[in-house]
Order: C-alpha cells, then structure tokens, then sequence
C-alpha cells in the first residue's frame, strides 16, 4: 500500500497536481480538527477523502473550497499560493463544493438552477440557446424535468442537480461530500458515469463517501484521515480491497456485521396492515412480527418510504386498518406522529435537517428530548435518569466528543447522525421504524448500529428498516419487502437475500 507522497512547491511534478495542501490545521476554539496535513490532488483524478466520523473530511475539503479558513499553512492551485480563499474566489478559480444540503434557488426551474453558475458576471454574453441544449443534453435520462420548478422536485432530484450544476459550472475541481447518501443503484451509476465522462475531460474530483464499493469502483487514488491527522493513502486503488480500505480507514480490522435470520411466519403481528391506501401506496396485507427485521427498499416514490410514513401516522391513510399489538379496535389508523409514539411506535426520519438534533442542545438533552416520560418520575424530571440514558446510547452510538455535555452543532456530520438515531433508539420502542439508519454514518459504527438494532429485535422489538443501501439491507434483515409503482412487489427471505440480487445484478 503506497502512501500519498505531497509534492512540495517547485517540484518538477507540480504541474500534475492541480490542488495541493501543505501543513494545513485547523482548530476550533481549543478543539483541534486538523493537523499538519499535506497532500496533493493529481490532475484529472478522482480522489477519495476516506475517514471516520469526525476525522476532519469536511473541514479540509471546506478549506480547500474557501468555504472554511486555515488556522495554518497554505492551499496551492496550479501551483500557486493563494492566500485568503473566499468560496466565489475558489468558484472563479475553478472549485467548487458540493455539500449534501442542495443549494437550489426553488422558484427557478431544473434548467435554469443548472446555468446559475455560469449566468454573466458582468459584460459576458451567453448563448443561452446552446446553454439550454446542453441543459437538455445532461438532464437526459436523469428523471428530471429540465422546465419544472427546483421546489417541486423530490429530495433525491434535487441532490442530483446540485451535482449536475458544479459539473455543468465548468469546475475544474469538484469536491463531492456524500454525494452519493440516499441515492438508488442507477442513480449512483448514472453519476458514476457523468464523473468518468467529465475526467475523460480533465476535471478533477474530490470524493468523500464511507461506502467502500463506491471508492474502489470511482476513485484512483485515496487519502485517509485520522483523528485531523493524514493516516495514508493510496495512488493505486485498484489494488486495494474492501477490507484493507476499512483498515486504513478504522486502523484495525473490521468485523463485518450478519445478523443470524430467523423466521417468524407463526407469531402473532407487532404491526398488522390490512387493505392500506394511502397517497402512492396500497399494501393488501403486511403483518410484521415482534423480533421480526424486515427492509422495505425500492425507487425513490415506489412506495416504501411512503408506507414507512403511513405507518408512523407523518402522512394520513385513506383507508384500510394499521393495528398494532395489544390494540383491540379493528379500524385504528394513526394520524399523528404523537399518537403512534405513545403506543411506541418510534420513527427516525431520513430528513435529518428538517427532523433532525436541535444544534444548540447538548448531545445529551437531544438524545434524552424523545424519552422524557421514561424517564420523567412521578411528573418530575429525573436528572439522574436522564443522565444515565443520554451516557448510555452516547458511549453506545460512538460519538465522537470530549463528552455528552457539548452541543450538537459542534459535531461533525455523522456524529450529528449518530445523536438522532441514539435519541430514537433510547425512547424504548416496540416497533422501530428507521429510515436510511445508518447515512453518514462511517464503516465502523455502522457496524455498532446494525449491532444495536439486532439486539433491541432480540427483546421483542419489530424493526422496519428503510432504506436504499443495499448492503446494510442484506446484513441487517430478516425480510425484504421491493416496492414498486407503490405497492410491494417482491418479498425476499433467507438466503434469497443477498447484495447482488437487491442490486438487480442476479434475478429474483
Ligand atoms: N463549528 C465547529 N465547532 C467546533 N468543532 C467543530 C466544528 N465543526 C467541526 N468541528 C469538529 O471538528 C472535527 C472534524 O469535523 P469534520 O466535520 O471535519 O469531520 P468529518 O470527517 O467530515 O466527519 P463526518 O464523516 O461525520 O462528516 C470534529 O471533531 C468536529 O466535532
């Protein structure tokens, strides 16, 4: 495994390196999140940004996009020093950053967010026919309509223009964090094969994922951070395999995750679906048993968020009867969230930013906001009891922070996950529903998370995983249920649940 060699300034090779680094730290307040990291970005390259949550990925890629300033050292384009980066100087420069957060002006259509970056500055003139064509040219095929409102378009849609719209700016760098989270198989391909295109043309691409089949399938070379700290790397990925990327990435070696499935078709339902139409799906009969792990995957709009929704009572039924254990009346259908979380039903929502940790809150106050019954005694809140249950899933989920008494917004992104998903987990559910549990979240506490849920099914609890990872669905379920046009087309148990099937790579 080679390590990733920083070119220095004047070096004979510069010219190959579009971007380098040199001694970059970053400290925030006494926290320090960057240390001397030197590295350099081969022109025309994909390069991965591999770490753990927390390691300094998106603090170095929002120094390199002027979005963040260095504490020390210098950024280098084309081999030259700048000095103060700001984000429209790195933009002009050729850098751009693509975050997770779509930057999508809502009232403007599909074609016309793709062409903000290159309307005119000043005296520029456009060919704003041709711009349209080639707007036409790449949204083909993409599912997006080039002349409907961003605002309309769905969360998966609006991800794929944010990308479409650095690629269509004319970067020369594009820096993509997570782009890939939540994204089906043919959508990761489909921009896949739009980066490839575009590094046939020169562009070079910075890559974060914590997915290892993406890095060894898109990147050439990689770097791994460590605690702030460049732990290695690699020019040559394709040498490298799945498991020796999780050991640079973790330090150790990684225990991958397989719960033992188990069948449950006797026992009486935890959930029970009878007849269920709601908007864009209709479920005949579902039963889910206590214990039972069951996926619901497919398209974004085939149905399977959509009835994970229904479920919880986010989005109302038209018809039909959800009925929960213990629940004697036949036609009980939830209508708000907080009549299902009362009889323990408890959601985690894929819509992170809008359901997500209050930023201000410590790690523990978020985490305890859901439980306050449980551990409230008598009407009063328990200090003690809340203590206790925000340390427990604090130390459970691996958050990566001096303590639980910090605040959320000072953690990093998947550390932020990590609050959510403890705060669902620590209401003490009967039926879990998670949708996409473990985005953002790095190679090694996925594992934890898998970990975690598995032994809360082994108490009796009925768990709905949501989610279009498809390697997360074969290690962590039961029963797979494959939505399509809303309903439930498929259903997979046992060992007909494998990665390659869900993926479409082996048939049904
Ligand atoms: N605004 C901030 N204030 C204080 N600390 C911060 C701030 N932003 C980030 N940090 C800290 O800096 C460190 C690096 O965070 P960063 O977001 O760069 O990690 P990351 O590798 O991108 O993680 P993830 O995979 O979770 O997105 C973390 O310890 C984080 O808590």
């Amino acid at each position: 495994m080679r390590v990733t060699v920083p070119m220095t300034a004047g070096s004979q090779a510069a010219d190959d390196y579009v971007l380098r680094v040199e001694n970059l730290g970053k400290v925030y307040g006494g926290a320090v999140a960057l240390r001397d990291v030197s590295l350099a970005i081969r022109r025309g390259s994909i390069h991965g940004l591999l770490g753990e949550n927390g390691a300094g990925k998106s603090t170095l890629v929002g120094i390199m996009s002027g979005q963040r300033q260095p504490t020390t050292g210098t950024i280098y384009l084309d081999g030259v020093a700048l000095g103060h980066a700001d984000v429209p100087s790195m933009e002009e420069a050729g850098v751009f950053l693509v975050t997770q957060e779509p930057m999508i002006i809502d009232h403007l259509s599909a074609a016309e967010n793709l062409m903000l970056g290159i309307w005119p500055r000043r005296f520029g003139f456009v060919n704003w026919r041709k711009l349209r064509k080639d707007a036409a040219r790449m949204l083909a095929g993409t599912g997006i309509d080039l002349d409907r409102p961003a605002g309309k378009l769905d969360a998966v849609a609006r991800r794929k223009l944010n990308i479409l719209r650095a690629m269509f700016s004319g970067g020369k760098v594009i820096i993509l964090d997570e782009p890939t989270a939540a994204l089906t198989v043919e959508d990761r391909q489909q921009l896949f094969d739009f980066m490839r295109r575009l590094k046939a043309d020169g562009v070079t691409f910075i890559f974060i994922s914590h997915y290892n089949d993406e890095i060894l399938d898109i990147c050439d070379a990689v770097s791994v951070l460590r605690d702030g700290i460049l732990a290695g790397g690699s020019e040559d990925v394709g040498s490298l395999t799945s498991a020796q990327l999780s050991e640079l990435v973790l330090g150790r070696g990684l225990v991958l995750f397989q719960r033992e499935r188990r069948e449950f078709a006797e026992d009486a339902p935890a959930v029970q679906l009878r007849d269920v139409v709601g908007p864009s799906v209709r479920v005949p009969a579902l039963d889910i048993r206590p214990g039972e792990v069951v996926g619901f995957t497919g398209l974004p709009g085939a149905g399977a968020k959509e009835l994970a929704r229904c479920i919880f009572g986010l989005t109302p039924v038209q018809s039909g009867t959800i009925r929960f254990a213990d629940e004697t009346e036949t036609h009980k259908l939830p209508t708000h969230p907080r009549d299902a979380f009362e009889s323990g039903i408890a959601f985690l929502s894929d819509d992170r930013r809008r359901d997500g940790a209050i930023g201000q809150m410590s790690i523990g106050a978020n985490i305890s906001l859901s439980s306050l019954a449980s551990v409230a005694r008598s009407g009063f809140l328990s200090k003690d009891a809340e203590l206790k249950l925000s340390d427990r899933y604090f130390a459970a989920m691996g958050i990566k922070a001096p303590s639980a008494a910090v605040a959320v917004d000072t953690l990093s992104g998947g550390n932020q996950q990590k609050v959510c998903l403890g705060r669902v987990l620590a209401t003490g559910p009967r039926v879990l529903i998670l949708d996409e549990p473990t985005r953002g979240i790095d190679v090694g506490v996925k594992q934890d998370v898998l970990r975690i849920v598995d032994e809360l099914s082994r108490t009796g609890v009925a768990v709905i995983i949501v989610s279009t990872d498809t390697d997360e669905i074969t290690r962590a379920v039961d029963r797979v249920c494959i939505f399509e046009n809303g309903a439930i087309a498929r259903e997979l148990t046992g060992s007909e649940i494998t990665n390659d099937r869900l993926r479409g790579l082996e048939p049904s």
